[in-house]
């Protein structure tokens, strides 16, 4: 067994309930509130913010320059086309600078120090733990979901097609790819280590999009 899926499988139904959510189901069939969305919008805005530093020093540790490529080349997706998508869904949304700049919630926050933690390591590998979490669930919902339903508004549908598709998949598997080969050198204490971060992160995208819902 790939060790992704050893790692995927402990997470049980935190992975499950992180990549089947109702926030999803409704997103994709653009019955989800709008106050929602907006909510959701503002908090990941944040979580993109230091998610990128995290994927930074993803690049900044590979072990080659070939392993940082697509690294590299998604960071650049991430601040470019992700970015304009906040940036013109807030406007769409009528979301002000105060909409746009609330608080952390507390799965925000627990994600910010988690990213910031595994960055702060200096380990590959915890690094890779927190990132594969990040896009693999991702990539779990919005594919089934993808292409999104025509009447759809940008905001829900671009959602889907930033995290779906042939440039995505190869996005997940290739930081999978990295995190299989690590995983090979790793001691038995690095092994749970790794294990741990990717529980923490499964149990937070699940309570990111709890938070979204209960919004
Ligand atoms: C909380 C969270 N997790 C993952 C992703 C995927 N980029 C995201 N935008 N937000």
């Amino acid at each position: 067994m790939r060790p992704t899926d050893h790692l995927r499988s402990l997470a049980g139904d935190d992975w499950i309930a992180a990549t089947t959510h109702p926030f999803c189901t409704e997103l994709a069939d653009g019955t989800l509130p709008l106050d929602k969305m907006r909510w959701y919008l503002a908090q990941d805005y944040q979580f993109v913010g230091n998610f990128v530093r995290l994927l930074a020093s993803a690049i900044a540790h590979a072990p080659t320059l070939a392993d940082s490529v697509p690294a590299a080349q998604f960071l650049a997706l991430v601040t470019g086309p992700e970015n304009t998508y906040f940036l013109r869904s807030f406007e769409a949304l009528g979301m002000d600078e105060a909409a746009q700049n609330a608080p952390p919630a507390p799965p925000t926050e627990g994600f910010n120090a988690l990213m910031a933690e595994a960055a702060a390591s200096g380990r590959y590998e915890l690094m890779l733990a927190v990132l594969v979490v990040a896009e693999w669930v991702y990539l779990s919902w919005a594919t089934p979901v993808n292409p999104p339903k025509e009447e759809l508004p940008f905001y829900f549908a671009e959602w889907i097609t930033l995290h779906a598709g042939e440039g995505f998949e190869g996005v997940v598997e290739y930081l999978r790819g990295q995190l299989d080969i690590t995983w090979d050198s790793l001691s038995d204490t690095a092994r749970s280590e790794v294990e741990t971060m990717f529980l923490r992160a499964a149990k937070l995208e699940r309570a990111f999009w709890d938070a979204s819902y209960a919004a």
